[in-house]
């Protein structure tokens, strides 16, 4: 049994990855952990997450939580992600990291840290999105420079970063499946006269609505013809799922970063 300690647990996320530990015969949930502050500091982590009373509170100690717990999955913010890495660091345990919205220390931070411990860190755990960055990379592959490529993305009201991990993830495989800069490539916004599109860039587009909980659809907008890739995600269970098989995956590996594409075999 591989024990698992949860970042975020009162999330969105955190509730349903609860579930979704308790639910795999491989794995045991050791720890709960929120921020100090959170109203839910010695809530039952079952209760939470609606699965009955499950004995484990909630706790704002990360580095006991740590301790306990053979592999820590993180879905909270950038800055918690960033002090929980450093904690795994310090214990050696490994962690798989789900949050969106880092920048660009901050990843290089965690490829440092990837040096002396096991990471995954992944924009979307579904099976069906990693399939999915295979299809988009054929296609663009396929279709060339003759159509134009646009990411387009919808999430709930209380997402707070945009585009989405998943997006940013799509825009980096395209630009690469066709020879460009993506930080050059990337247009993320148009208002005003713009001028004609630019036949080198990829666009971005964010929906943020209700309760969406995640669509993607690449387009390639050719001429007398339409192309439109879309993953739909309709329940969060299909990324604690993917997330907690990537823990159990994690268990067994030496230091690196890894992402989805490893742990479902999907790596070329
Ligand atoms: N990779 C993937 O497959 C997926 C990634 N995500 C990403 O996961 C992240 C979380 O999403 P979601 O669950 O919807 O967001 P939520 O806001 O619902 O959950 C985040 C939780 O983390 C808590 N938190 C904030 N700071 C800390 C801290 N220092 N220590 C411990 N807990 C903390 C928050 O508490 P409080 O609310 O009190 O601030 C909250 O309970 C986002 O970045 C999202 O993009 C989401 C779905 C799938
Ligand atoms: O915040 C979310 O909800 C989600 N975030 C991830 C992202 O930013 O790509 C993945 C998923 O679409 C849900």
């Amino acid at each position: 049994m591989i024990k698992i300690g949860i970042c975020g647990t009162a999330g969105r996320m955190g509730r349903t990855l609860v579930a979704a530990v308790v639910q795999n015969p491989h794995t045991r949930l050791a720890a709960a952990i929120e921020h100090q502050g959170s109203r839910w500091i010695g809530a039952d982590a079952g209760d939470l997450a609606g699965i009955g009373t499950l004995g484990l509170s909630l706790v704002d100690e990360p580095a006991a939580a740590i301790d306990s717990s053979d592999v820590l999955v993180d879905f909270t913010v950038p800055e918690a992600t960033m002090a929980n890495l450093a904690l795994c660091r310090a214990a050696g345990k490994p962690i798989v990291i789900g949050t969106t919205g880092l920048d660009q220390a901050q990843r290089r931070e965690l490829s440092r840290t990837a040096e002396v411990l096991p990471i995954v860190l992944a924009p979307n755990f579904s099976a069906g999105v990693n399939l999915t960055f295979k299809l988009i990379e054929l296609a663009a592959r396929a279709l060339g420079e003759d159509f134009d490529i646009e990411v387009i993305e919808a999430h709930h009201r209380h997402k707070i970063d945009a585009p989405s991990g998943t997006a940013l993830r799509m825009g980096e495989i395209l630009a690469s499946a066709l020879d460009r800069d993506f930080g050059t490539s990337a247009v993320y916004s148009r208002q005003g006269r713009t001028g004609e599109r630019d036949r080198k860039t990829i666009g971005f587009a964010s929906v943020r609505g209700g309760d969406i909980v995640g669509e993607h659809t690449v387009l390639y907008a050719g001429l007398g013809e339409r192309l439109e890739i879309t993953h739909r995600a309709s329940s969060r269970m299909t990324f604690a799922n993917g997330a907690v098989r990537a823990a159990v995956w994690l268990a067994g590996q030496t230091a690196g970063l890894y992402d989805m594409q490893d742990v479902l075999g999907l790596r070329d």
